[in-house]
């Protein structure tokens, strides 16, 4: 298993001040950007021009998590606008292999997300192409939305084939991810995990960023 990592999602944060929002968690490891074009979620976010300009400004990298149709085409532009790293929907690629050969060749991390009734199974030979492989642990398309308990063994699906095949692909969870449900996600193997609510309704959001990461480092120690 992988260092922890602390990625917030902006999703809940002022999209009015994003540059600002970004500079309240200089502890984290990553910035998680999520893109959503209205038709692979019922939300839409922004596109590869607000996060060229994000990027910018951010001292910190910046982690895309593309809800977006048609990936195979859509997410160059995320790795050409700045992203350290690109996850793309395996639900919305043709040719995830190529995709992240692409991702990987453009300069960034290549990382696959699974919405919670897609399986692992049919992917296991593919995680060597991948740096990160994210599982979903809310329905994609919004923030603040109830952790879903029945992700967890998929969770440890993952870890087991990753150990098995001693892969250090990193393994990030997202959605609903809080003071109460960190713990079940690292002790199921996860090592990356994203925050958004929790993070941005805290009142010193740095603060939720380092108690997030003690709780799931305890577990891991
Ligand atoms: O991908 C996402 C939603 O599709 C978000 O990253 C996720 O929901 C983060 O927000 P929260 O921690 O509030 O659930
Ligand atoms: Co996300």
């Amino acid at each position: 298993m992988g260092h922890i990592q602390i990625t917030p999602s902006i999703l809940n944060s002022d999209f009015a001040r994003l540059g600002e929002e970004v500079a309240r968690i200089p502890g984290a490891d990553w910035v998680h950007v999520d893109v959503m074009d209205n038709h692979f979620v019922p939300n839409l976010t922004f596109g590869p021009t607000m996060v060229e300009a994000l990027a910018r400004v951010s001292p910190i990298p910046l982690d895309a998590h593309l809800m977006i149709e048609d990936a195979d085409r859509n997410a160059p532009a995320y790795v050409e606008a700045g992203c350290g790293s690109v996850t793309f929907h395996v639900e919305a690629a043709k040719a995830p292999v190529r995709l992240a050969r692409e991702i990987r060749a453009a300069g960034a991390r290549a990382s696959m997300a699974l919405k919670p009734a897609t399986p692992i199974e049919p992917y296991e030979d593919l995680l060597p192409e991948l740096d990160m492989l994210l599982i979903m642990t809310v329905e994609p398309g919004f923030g603040g939305q109830k952790f879903l308990d029945l992700c967890l063994p998929k969770i440890r699906r993952a870890r087991a084939m990753l150990d098995k095949h001693g892969i250090e692909t990193w393994l990030q969870v997202d959605g609903g991810v809080s003071l109460e449900t960190i713990e079940r996600c690292a002790e199921a193997g996860a090592d990356v995990f994203v925050a958004g609510s929790a993070v941005y309704s805290a009142e010193d959001p740095d603060k939720m960023v380092a108690a997030l990461r003690d709780k799931a480092a305890a577990v891991q120690a």
